[in-house]
């Protein structure tokens, strides 16, 4: 079983609803999944950790856990309040992140210069720190009237194979 972390960076609760419905679909997929809507490092690595080791155990040989991350973007490009304390931390971290391979789902409004922007840094600063991007960071955007409870997904669906790593 692989396992998967998802890390939910969220204002008004949109982007907390995409997480939860990606959860049921990796789920139903086999996946074990831990959500994290109050994100903290510690508990994200500790959790990384374990998986990794149970993982090993299980087939002989390393597997990785993965982490996606949800995020919009608020103010003029900022962070959610919620994953800001994450946010810290990673930038403060000095430990090795290379064993950590993520995907990157940003949310947000392209009427907005800063579009996705919270995803777009968050994305950089965990390359800057080792850790692994799966694909082009995916990105979502309210000015079009979409739905992406439902895409979301659909989406995760379609390259569930990223995360066989
Ligand atoms: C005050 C405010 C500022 C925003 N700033 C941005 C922004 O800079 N860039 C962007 O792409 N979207 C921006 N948005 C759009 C939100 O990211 C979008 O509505 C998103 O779906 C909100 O997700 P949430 O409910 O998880 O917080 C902003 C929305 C509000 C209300």
């Amino acid at each position: 079983m692989n396992a998967v972390q998802i890390i939910v960076g969220s204002m008004l609760g949109g982007t907390e609803y995409v997480a939860e419905a990606c959860q049921e679909t990796l789920i139903n997929l086999d996946y074990k999944v831990d959500i994290h809507l109050k994100p903290d490092l510690n508990t994200i690595m500790t959790n990384t950790s374990l998986a990794n080791i149970v993982e090993k155990n299980n087939r002989n040989s390393p597997q990785k856990t993965v982490w996606i991350i949800f995020t919009s973007t608020h103010g003029a490009g900022d962070y959610p309040d919620n994953i800001q304390p994450f946010v810290n931390d990673l930038t403060n971290c000095a430990q090795d992140l290379s064993t950590v391979s993520f995907l990157m789902i940003g949310i947000g409004d392209s009427n907005y210069d800063t579009f996705c922007y919270a995803a777009k840094k968050l994305s950089k600063l965990l390359i800057s720190k080792g850790c692994t991007e799966l694909t082009a960071i995916k990105t979502f955007d309210m000015s079009e009237d979409i739905d992406p409870e439902d895409l979301a997904p659909q989406w995760l669906s379609v390259n569930i194979d990223l995360l066989s790593i």
